[in-house]
């Protein structure tokens, strides 16, 4: 399979609408209860289509990683829906998050979560492993997918041999290894130099176009949203301004 090519996917993997891969409507979540509720995300509503890359930025606070985890399935609203590539996952059960987070959406988070006693290979290995990919095939597209983040030479180095940038495209390459519609991205660059953050957010911004792949990138780092086709501004929870694509 060529990553670079868009289309390698599962024709039978339902779309939404075609072309619209993330649907969010009215989506809220609150923590805790009584008089000490927090409002961590407040009635967002936004669409994010095909091959998009939409930056979410906001201060500390402002419920950037509640709302990716909300539309990662990695948490429940409190109310509202999130549509992701014709999947309610909302409504979806512990089995079907499960194959969603496996294969239709890819997780990218600031501080790498690799795991420290396997090496770069093995590492973007592990999806493909779950996904029960023959070895020899597993084999192929570990290395083709490391090529393609630039560490082909980097396979047999553990996490600690390798830089916090090179760490970062390892964990790309394993939350592309399915192929996922979706890729989210909580603070990429959070624990990287301004130059190597420049680097892994030019890293994403190639991938989304040549694969046709739709990101959500959280960043408070201003100097990184010229690379967004758009940007949704968070404050205390809420849209600062509404979504014109649903204008
Ligand atoms: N599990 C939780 N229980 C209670 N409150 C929470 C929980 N998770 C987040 N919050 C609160 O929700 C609000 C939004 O937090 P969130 O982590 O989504 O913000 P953020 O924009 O990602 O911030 P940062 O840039 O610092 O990561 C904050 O007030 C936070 O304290």
């Amino acid at each position: 399979m060529n990553f670079f090519q868009p289309g390698s996917r599962d024709a039978s993997a339902p779309t939404f609408n075609g072309s619209l891969i993330v649907q969010v409507e009215g989506v809220s979540r609150d923590y805790g209860s009584g008089g000490r509720v927090v409002h961590a995300v407040r009635d967002v509503s936004f669409t994010a289509g095909k091959g998009e890359l939409v930056a979410i930025r906001g201060r500390s606070g402002a419920g950037k990683t509640t709302l990716l985890n909300l539309i990662g399935g990695l948490d429940r609203p409190t109310s509202g829906t999130v549509h992701v590539a014709g999947h309610d996952v909302t409504a979806a059960g512990e089995q079907e998050l499960l194959l969603l987070r496996r294969g239709t959406i890819g997780f990218v988070f600031q501080s790498f979560g690799l795991i420290p006693i396997l090496s770069a290979a093995e590492n973007v290995g592990v999806p493909l492993r779950l996904a029960k990919v023959p070895p020899a095939e597993r084999e192929e597209r570990v290395a083709m997918l490391l090529e393609m983040v630039g560490l082909g030479a980097h396979a047999a180095q553990r996490p600690y041999e390798l830089s916090g940038g090179q760490q970062q495209r390892v964990a790309v390459a394993r939350a592309l290894a399915n192929d996922p519609q979706l890729l989210i991205a909580d603070e990429p660059t959070g624990q990287l130099d301004s130059e190597t953050g420049r680097s892994i957010m030019d890293l994403l911004r190639a991938l989304v176009r040549a694969r046709g792949m739709t990101a959500l990138v959280a960043t408070h780092d201003a100097s990184l949203i010229d690379m967004a086709d758009r940007v949704l501004m968070l404050r205390d929870g809420a849209l600062a301004s509404p979504d014109p694509a649903l204008a």
